[in-house]
């Protein structure tokens, strides 16, 4: 659409000026298009990024009480911020040197709606597992620990897990990044194939029949991850 009004008064001006003149305003033009995808591409980004951390935050005060919240309920790792530098540098390299890349609008929009899906669907875990929810994995268990299986946990075991998988690689298709994309999906999705397993042992030893019954019954929520604690 934007494109469409532009060209429309590039048009307009075109019968009364000269060619040299219609060559350098079509370039202007094409750049302010150009950087309208680049501003509405990074605010949404970081808007994501500053969203998820504060949230991340807030419902960990919210659940646990200030006294036992540290910074790292922000959930920003030296790995993970190597990630987002690789993913911002690969945005700029292809948006300078192949910027058509970075139009296609139904990319971006699906990535969009992957972040926002995602989000939904990690905090909606948060707020169902209350207290449950440890950024940490829990090894021993605490009087409070309830067995989980209501809400979104009825449809899946891991949704915290499944919207971070979603969230993640969904800013990468917003940003239409072609190699972070994939690179996101491997290494977050090996990230909690390996966390799964270690996570559910413990839950095995905490609730015993109760969890394997549930996990049983329940898939995992991160696409490919079959494991299961064996059943006695
Ligand atoms: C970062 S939370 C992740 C929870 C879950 N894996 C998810 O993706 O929504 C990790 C903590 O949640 C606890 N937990 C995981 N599933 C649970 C459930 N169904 N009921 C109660 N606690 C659970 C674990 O004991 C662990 O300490």
């Amino acid at each position: 659409m934007v494109v469409v009004c532009r060209l429309g008064s590039i048009w307009q001006i075109c019968s009364s000026t000269s060619e040299t003149e219609i060559d350098s305003l079509i370039l202007s033009e094409m750049t302010e298009i150009f950087s309208y995808t680049a501003c509405r591409q990074l605010s949404q980004m970081f808007l994501a990024i500053i969203f998820f951390h504060s949230s991340e935050y807030i419902l960990a005060v919210a659940s646990h009480g200030k006294s036992s919240v540290t910074l790292e309920s922000l959930l920003i790792s030296k790995n993970y911020l190597l990630a987002m530098i690789f993913s911002l540098l690969e945005y700029f390299v292809e948006i300078s040197s192949f910027p058509a890349m970075k139009e296609y609008q139904w990319v971006s929009n699906l990535g969009l709606a992957l972040v926002v899906s995602g989000e939904l669907i990690r905090k909606m875990a948060i707020i169902t597992a209350g207290r449950a929810f440890t950024h940490l994995i829990k090894i021993c268990k605490e009087e409070h620990h309830k067995l989980i299986t209501h809400g979104v946990y009825g449809f899946v075991r891991h949704p915290g897990y499944a919207g971070f998988f979603i969230w993640s690689v969904g800013t990468q298709i917003m940003l239409c990044n072609p190699i972070s994309t994939i690179a996101f999906a491997i290494v977050v999705w090996r990230f909690f194939a390996n966390r799964i397993p270690y996570e559910e042992f413990f839950l095995g030893q905490f609730f015993g029949s109760q969890y394997e019954e549930y996990a049983w019954r329940t898939p995992s929520g991160v696409p490919f991850v079959k494991w299961r604690p064996k059943r006695a």
